[in-house]
């Protein structure tokens, strides 16, 4: 055979019918059924390629990974984490769908939605500084999808710009989620929900996590002063990226890794000239050395600087603010 995974044969595609009920649609999809052409991007561990379904002619990003390479860099555990975060985070506008998985003898292949609008950071990094519409339009999508990931039991550990990628509407979908932490799901209502209001945070291990540290300007303080990351750490990487994407810049930033935590740990920065009052108020609310007293989500969505903002789908149906 050509290598073909009959693995392929049983991979189910997960889909909702209209009473919400789950169902699994048997879907025979492998690398044949794909045309793949010109490579997006790559990354440490994979390559990604457009992909056209040769039948339904729609086009794909497949994220390629090399078995080898995995298995050299003893990166098996970020694959299936990968796989089981995107299936957990299966329908929301503003995170980046898993459509299929399939392997052959040499790769495996993540069939994702396609974000042709590129990075949030490249497109940063071209105009410079967003200005305040487009910093409440772009601020409030991440903010609905991170809630959406903290409802599903996902932390993502690694919010930045560069994984933030933009659709073809220049909405957002949000990548990346091999480092991602997963909870126990929410929504399996295995143990009586009763029960789990006795659990004290602070003991229940699982809602932290231990192991990885994301990229330097974004990591929370308590990933660096007691190696656990819990979902406000995400709130803490959405503080820099509202305090980024005005100024330009991250907030805590030096010339080498070391120095940047100590600027993190010693909350060590400041506002340019003219960054806008309910921003700064905002960010201030979030970059918040005690993990407990950060905004929550609810509290950012009725914050200030969102004032005007209807979140909810409608949210996603916006045309995205010309930027500048
Ligand atoms: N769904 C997508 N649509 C379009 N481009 C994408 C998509 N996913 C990733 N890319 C592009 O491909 C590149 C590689 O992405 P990938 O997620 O494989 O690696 P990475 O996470 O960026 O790198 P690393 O593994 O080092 O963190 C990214 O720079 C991104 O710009
Ligand atoms: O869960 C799945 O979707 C299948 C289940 C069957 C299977 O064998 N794999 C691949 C497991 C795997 C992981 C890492 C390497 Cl290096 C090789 C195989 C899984 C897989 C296939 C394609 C892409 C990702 C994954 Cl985890």
């Amino acid at each position: 055979s050509n290598g073909e995974d009959a693995g392929a044969a049983n991979i189910t595609q997960q889909e909702y019918d209209t009473n919400g009920r789950l169902v699994l649609r048997q879907v025979k999809k492998g690398v044949k059924d794909f045309a793949f052409s010109r490579t997006l991007g790559e990354g440490s561990y994979s390559t990604v390629v457009l992909g056209t379904d040769r039948q339904t002619l729609k086009e794909y990003a497949v994220k390629i990974l090399d078995k080898k390479h995995i298995i050299k860099e003893k990166k098996i555990k970020y694959v299936n984490i990968e796989r089981d975060t995107l299936n957990r985070l299966i329908e929301h506008p503003g995170i980046v769908r898993l459509y299929y998985t399939f392997q052959d003898n040499a790769s495996l292949y993540y069939v994702l939605d396609i974000a042709s609008g590129g990075e949030l950071l490249a497109v940063l990094k071209k105009i410079g500084s967003f200005n305040e519409e487009c910093t409440r339009f772009y601020g409030a999508q991440i903010v609905c999808a991170i809630e959406h990931m903290h409802d599903r039991g996902v932390i993502h550990r690694d919010l930045k710009p560069e994984n933030v990628l933009l659709d073809d509407q220049m909405h957002i979908k949000i990548t990346d989620f091999g480092t991602a932490k997963l909870l126990p799901d929410p929504r399996d209502a295995t143990a009586p929900q009763g029960e789990q209001n006795f659990v004290n945070p602070e003991q229940e291990e699982s809602n932290r996590a231990r192991s990885f540290v994301g990229t330097a300007e974004y990591v929370s303080p308590e990933l660096l002063r007691d190696k656990h990351a819990c979902k406000s750490s995400d709130l803490w990487a959405f503080g820099c990226m509202i305090y980024q994407l005005l100024a330009g810049r991250p907030p805590f930033k030096a010339s080498n890794e070391y120095q940047t935590f100590q600027k993190i740990v010693n909350l060590e920065y400041e506002f340019p000239p003219g960054f806008p009052h309910a921003a700064k108020d905002l960010v201030e609310r979030l970059l918040v050395l005690d993990p407990q007293r950060r905004l929550s989500i609810e509290h950012i969505k009725n914050h200030e600087f969102f004032d005007g903002v209807k979140f909810g789908r409608s949210l996603w149906r916006l045309k995205a603010p010309r930027l500048m």
